[in-house]
């Protein structure tokens, strides 16, 4: 493909993800909504962030998991994320996607999206994905129709037996195939695929949706070698074109695709730079790499 059409191509398809966005509101209160959703579809990162928290605090029962926490990310940044075990990257994770919310602070996503208004569902069609640590894609489809499926926005039994898809969302798909290494596999089942590539997979869902800011749990984990460093490379590729949060203990990955690294210790940002800074850092060595 010529430069030329790629660029044509990429038009096309955030034209086409920012209707498919707007049209998955409907009726009544989702219209009201709808309304929002439209005009949150242009995220303002004209101040230079794409998601800031700031003095952000959740207790459990009077245990406080976060802690004044303040952060933020640049758009196209790949951000690592490190911290020892119940630090609150997970719920800080739970807080950015509208899974938990905080007891004060303020979470926004440019400068003008405040998150906390909206609700689960909303967040995701604002364009912030989502990946859990195990992949949870559909065995019994093929690879083909798990991507196709991530572009339905109605998930009725009816609507499914209808959908196409447009010429767009078939170079999407195409697209999204080749950056998850999966194009070679596109009639294969699901379940066949090995551990690393149904992580791909589902990372290639949440493609298909057009996502600004993405935002993965232990991307890595339970990957072989190969396919970790594949993963490093699929990151790198990422960046730039989409907002990456990156949530990982595997220090020699972290190393291969991070710029800054934010740990997180007690709720809150314990230190923040590059690794090799933060590596340095002797409250960092305490608390987390020096066990
Ligand atoms: N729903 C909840 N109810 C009570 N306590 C919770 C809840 N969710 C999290 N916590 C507690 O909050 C703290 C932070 O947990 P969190 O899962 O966010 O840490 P984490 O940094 O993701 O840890 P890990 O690296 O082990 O995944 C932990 O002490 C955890 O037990």
């Amino acid at each position: 493909m010529t430069p030329d059409l790629l660029e044509q191509g990429t038009q096309r398809i955030q034209e086409r993800a920012q209707a498919l966005r707007l049209n998955t509101a409907s009726g009544g209160r989702a219209a009201g909504y709808g309304r929002l959703l439209a005009q949150a579809g242009e995220v303002d990162v004209a101040h230079g962030r794409i998601l800031y928290l700031e003095d952000v605090n959740v207790s459990f029962d009077g245990f406080k998991a976060i802690n004044h926490l303040s952060l933020d990310i640049a758009p196209g940044e790949l951000r690592c994320i490190i911290g020892p075990n119940g630090a609150g990257k997970t719920t800080m994770m739970d807080i950015i996607t509208g899974k938990t919310r905080p007891d004060s602070g303020q979470v926004f996503f440019g400068s003008t999206i405040d998150l906390l208004r909206y609700k689960e569902a909303e967040i995701a069609q604002l364009g912030i994905g989502r990946k859990f640590q195990k992949p949870t894609v559909f065995e019994h489809l093929t690879v083909f129709q798990n991507l196709e499926l991530a572009l339905k926005t109605d998930k009725g039994v009816k609507s499914s037996m209808f959908f196409r898809l447009d010429s767009a969302q078939s170079d999407r798909l195409a697209e999204v195939l080749h950056t998850i290494h999966l194009a070679g596999s596109v009639g294969r089942q699901a379940g066949n695929l090995s551990h690393g590539q149904k992580q791909w997979l589902e990372i290639g869902m949440l493609l298909m949706q057009g996502p600004k800011l993405l935002l993965l749990d232990e991307p890595v984990a339970g990957m072989t070698d190969e396919e970790t460093a594949r993963t490093a490379e699929l990151f790198l590729s990422l960046k730039g074109k989409h907002s990456l949060m990156v949530v990982e203990h595997d220090m020699s990955f972290i190393r291969t695709i991070s710029e800054i690294v934010t740990v997180l210790c007690d709720g809150a940002v314990l230190a923040q730079g590059t690794l090799d800074e933060v590596q340095a850092d002797e409250r960092v060595i305490e608390v987390y790499l020096g066990r």
